[in-house]
């Protein structure tokens, strides 16, 4: 037996705040979790704190089933992002100790690579379409396969997704939440021209993604969709909300642009009618927010069945931690579609030392055992927390538009 004999969430603020929960054993073996939740993170440090981290101590940390079920079926009230990133959280560390005990990179637990490395997409973004593609060129000259490209509107002062800093992506921007003005009538005429220029100028060798975030109706989201099919985009994300599931059907009605959601989902419940109906193309939920590896490989297991395959969220917000986990997952899996990388900064990688590499569009969770990735905790108490929010979106009426 490897007992857990401590547990501590160490929240660090290196340019945004990321909570990661590290599980120390009997052996002296410890592993470490990301439970980040942008917006969100003192809440699933108190939900570790209060009231998970008391009921791990005497465990056997090589039990992840049993103490995921525990954590799952035992905490009454099921689901939702504070509960899955906190087991999340618990279930990463735990592999990472299981693989370190065994000596062996994590991924060679899940069953060996499937794949040579995992390909990332980047994100591209800029005030105008020039702009944008001008940052997009860099990102094909660095090697990448695949870039998201995600542009300013005409009219429209800040769109969400075009970051300040031509390389950097921030999505928390203050201390409450920023206001900005959306129209999307504005943003629909603004799309496929930016899809026209980018393959002028970028060709058809190169994936070109776009996100939405959620900002349109179904009919609105197939109108777009058809009025990308000449530009063959590899995906459009999170097209419409997704908590009524069944709305996709109207887009798929519409357009064979490729669909891909589910960065906010949390389990394979919020996404099973998608899935089984094949309303989507590719399936976002990630490592840190949808309950950690062992639910994220059930989820990908449905998905592989119904011909979708995995494209996991990776925002700055998730920290080098989770980053590590999902690469172990992405390599294992028989129907990886896409990785997102959104370079995290220097600061936050020095917080984060990490044995993932990147080379010619690809990522590679390395040799390391365990996760590969650690937490320097001197460094990280260097870095108090700093509330911080996502934006909100108001139409020009005033009204709130979602998300
Ligand atoms: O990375 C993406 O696809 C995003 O949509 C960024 C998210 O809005 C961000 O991670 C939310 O915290
Ligand atoms: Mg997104």
């Amino acid at each position: 037996m490897l007992k857990i004999t401590a547990a501590r969430v160490i929240v660090t603020c290196p340019g945004r705040n990321f909570v990661t929960l590290k599980i120390e054993t009997s052996d002296g073996v410890y592993g470490i979790g990301d439970a980040t939740l942008n917006g969100r993170e003192l809440a699933v440090a108190s939900y570790l704190n209060d009231h998970v981290i008391p009921c791990l101590i005497g465990r056997d940390a090589h039990q992840i089933e049993d103490i995921w079920q525990y954590l799952y079926k035992g905490a009454y009230w099921r689901r939702g992002p504070v509960t899955m990133s906190a087991i999340a959280a618990v279930d990463m560390a735990l592999w990472d100790i299981k693989a370190k005990v065994a000596n062996l990179p994590l991924y060679q637990l899940l069953g060996g690579a499937c794949r040579t490395g995992v390909m990332v997409y980047g994100h591209a973004n800029g005030a105008s379409i020039e702009e944008t593609l001008d940052n997009a060129a860099v990102y094909a000259e660095q090697g990448y396969k695949a870039i998201r490209l995600q542009s300013g509107v005409p009219g429209l002062k800040t769109v969400y997704g075009v970051s300040k800093d031509r390389f950097f992506y921030e999505p928390a921007d203050a201390a409450l939440p920023s206001e900005s003005l959306w129209s999307t009538e504005k943003y629909l005429r603004s799309v496929p021209p930016l899809f026209e220029a980018a393959r002028e100028k970028l060709g058809w060798d190169v994936h070109l993604l776009h996100d939405v975030h959620h900002r349109l109706t179904p009919i609105e989201a197939g109108r777009l969709g058809k009025d990308l099919e000449p530009y063959r985009p590899f995906w459009m994300e999170d097209a419409t909300p997704a908590e009524n599931q069944a709305n996709f059907r109207l887009i798929r009605q519409h357009t064979t642009t490729p669909l891909a959601v589910g960065e906010v989902f949390n389990s394979i419940w919020d996404c099973k009618q998608l899935i089984e109906e094949q309303l989507i193309d590719y399936i976002r939920a990630t490592v840190v927010h949808a309950g950690g590896i062992t639910h994220l490989r059930r989820v990908a297991a449905f998905a592989d069945m119904h011909g979708v395959r995995t494209g996991c969220h990776g925002a700055t917000d998730l920290s080098p931690v989770c980053m590590a986990a999902a690469l172990h997952f992405d390599l294992s899996i028989p129907n990886f579609g896409i990785q997102e990388y959104m370079r995290h900064t220097a600061e936050t990688d020095a917080v984060f030392p990490h044995a993932y590499s990147f080379e010619d569009g690809m990522l590679h969770p390395g040799e390391a055992p365990g996760l590969g990735v650690d937490i320097d905790e001197d460094l990280a108490a260097k870095y108090p927390y700093s509330r911080a929010y996502l934006p909100v979106a108001r139409r020009e009426d005033g009204s709130m538009h979602d998300w």
